[in-house]
């Protein structure tokens, strides 16, 4: 179980050592590495840990403690050993590494300048530029190893606003497959880490209550939550939930107030997530180690104070129709479906003319783009430039959608499981709010009745406010 607070919950202003980052090299070819502070030689690198890209090599040092969206340059990296070790031949994969044209040189590390850490200093190159951007659901979304059908922002954005995810609520989730929902849905419902004194305190901490039945998948998730120190907000269990439900370390209750299924076949897992054992149940499986049919009572995961908020994503209408079907039958109400038909708008500087020769809005040089002399927007290539003095402000503003919405993902089919409602519950809020013995009506529809309201209401301000004047003239009086 990791100790640090996860970059994805509480992101410090720069970038750190050991912490995971995510480069950005083109608008949808983002790369997630872990910076790393070396000390000495690393893979034949004299600058330590090198990311090789398209765009050019960018040494870890470079990187470290940054602000997060700080434009990295790249560098002449010093192959050091790597380079005398074997010769090159034209094509390989070293080669191929500086595609860019930037420089990579082999010279004798120990006459190179070393920074505190032994790696020697970075030195940048003529061409060549990315950011670093900070880890957060949206962009990991976009970046992460895909291991199934991912749930895209569009989509999870409006999901977990409808199933009311929240800080401090217990979110179910299956199946976990990359993990795109479960990060997002984490910071939804984090209000801090568990702490030993939570129960005392009545604390309630926001988890997602996760569950995968793909072995590998699992495994995959589970070393990814720990390396980004969510494994104690994501609780990852093994486990296909159509045989063996949603009960947690054996027959425990997560007490869940929200759920979302991304499963070919939700109808399949709905009985588990009922109050009262639904008719027709056919038990858990010996292998979740929980109860089976017929023994002791039934345990609902849900939360028996509060109405739970349903979502299920499934990719065609057939699907749709059999859940529908099943919530109907379980008592969930206020069904409806949704689709999500996402467009992409690009606001970009439309900056055309003759001293804009390559550029119509896109960055083709770096920020502090001093080998050509002229930065953004300018550049000796195209002549005599003039530049205004705020050369991001030239140009019409422009806002471009996508001229076709992308193809079609999922429906989200939403559905409200309200909380039981037992003759005792009836009696004890009776008895909290005898009707007819109300001691004030506010609101009332009758005009007449409404004017005499206020006018109770202005007598009772006036009366506190004649109580306290006389109150300050009697303390003035006394002191005086
Ligand atoms: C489309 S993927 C989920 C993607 C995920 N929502 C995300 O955003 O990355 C569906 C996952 O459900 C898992 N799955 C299918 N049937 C399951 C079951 N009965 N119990 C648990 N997981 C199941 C699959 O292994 C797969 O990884």
């Amino acid at each position: 179980m990791s100790s640090s607070i996860s970059p994805f919950l509480e992101l410090g202003p720069r970038t750190k050592a050991n912490s995971l980052a995510v480069l950005h090299l083109s608008r949808d070819n983002l790369m997630p590495v872990y910076l790393q502070q070396t000390s000495g030689e690393h893979d034949g690198y004299s600058e330590g840990v090198v990311v090789n890209t398209r765009y050019g090599s960018f040494p870890h040092s470079t990187m470290l403690n940054v602000p997060w969206g700080s434009q990295i340059r790249a560098s002449k990296v010093d192959t050091g050993s790597r380079g005398r070790k074997r010769k090159r031949v034209p094509g390989d994969e070293a080669d191929r590494d500086n595609e860019s044209g930037a420089d990579t040189t082999t010279t004798n590390p120990a006459a190179a300048a070393l920074n505190a850490n032994g790696v020697k200093e970075a030195v940048a190159a003529s061409s060549g530029f990315i950011h670093v951007l900070p880890p957060t659901p949206e962009i990991w979304t976009t970046s992460l190893p895909h291991r199934t059908q991912v749930v895209y922002t569009p989509d999870y954005s409006y999901i977990l606003h409808r199933i009311r995810a929240r800080p401090g609520a217990v979110v179910i989730e299956a199946g976990a497959g990359s993990g795109s929902f479960s990060h997002a849905s984490a910071r939804a419902v984090y209000n801090g880490y568990p702490q030993p004194d939570d129960a005392d305190k009545k604390k309630k901490r926001g988890r997602v209550i996760s569950f995968e039945y793909h072995e590998q998948r699992f495994h995959k998730m589970k070393q990814e939550l720990a390396d980004h120190c969510l494994d104690q907000i994501v609780h990852l269990t093994h486990r296909d939930v159509y045989k063996d439900g949603f009960l947690i370390e054996g027959s425990r209750s997560p007490e869940a107030e929200a759920v979302f299924l991304d499963l070919p076949a939700p109808w399949e897992a709905l009985p588990h997530l009922s109050r009262r054992k639904p008719e027709g149940y056919t038990g858990l499986s010996e292998a979740a180690g929980q109860r089976k049919e017929g023994e002791g009572e039934w345990t609902s995961p849900l939360n028996p104070r509060k109405s739970v908020y349903i979502c299920s994503f499934s990719p065609c209408i057939e699907q749709v129709t059999k859940t529908v079907s099943a919530m109907r039958r379980l008592g969930w109400v206020d069904i409806d479906m949704v689709e999500i038909a996402n467009r992409k708008y690009h606001t970009v500087r439309d900056r055309v003319g003759l001293n804009m020769p390559v550029d119509r809005g896109v960055n083709n040089s770096a920020r502090d783009d001093g080998i050509d002399g002229e930065g953004v927007g300018g550049g000796k290539k195209g002549g005599a430039v003039e530049t205004s003095a705020h050369p991001w402000m030239d140009g019409r503003l422009v806002t471009r959608g996508e001229p076709e919405i992308k193809t079609h993902t999922s429906y989200l089919v939403f559905a409200i499981l309200p909380r039981e409602w037992t003759k005792e519950d009836e009696e004890a809020t009776a008895k909290k709010y005898p009707i007819g013995e109300e001691k004030q009506v506010v609101g009332n529809l009758d005009k007449a009745a409404r004017k005499k309201e206020r006018q109770e209401q202005m007598k009772k301000l006036g009366n506190r406010k004649t109580r306290r004047k006389e109150r300050d003239e009697k303390m003035a009086e006394t002191e005086g």
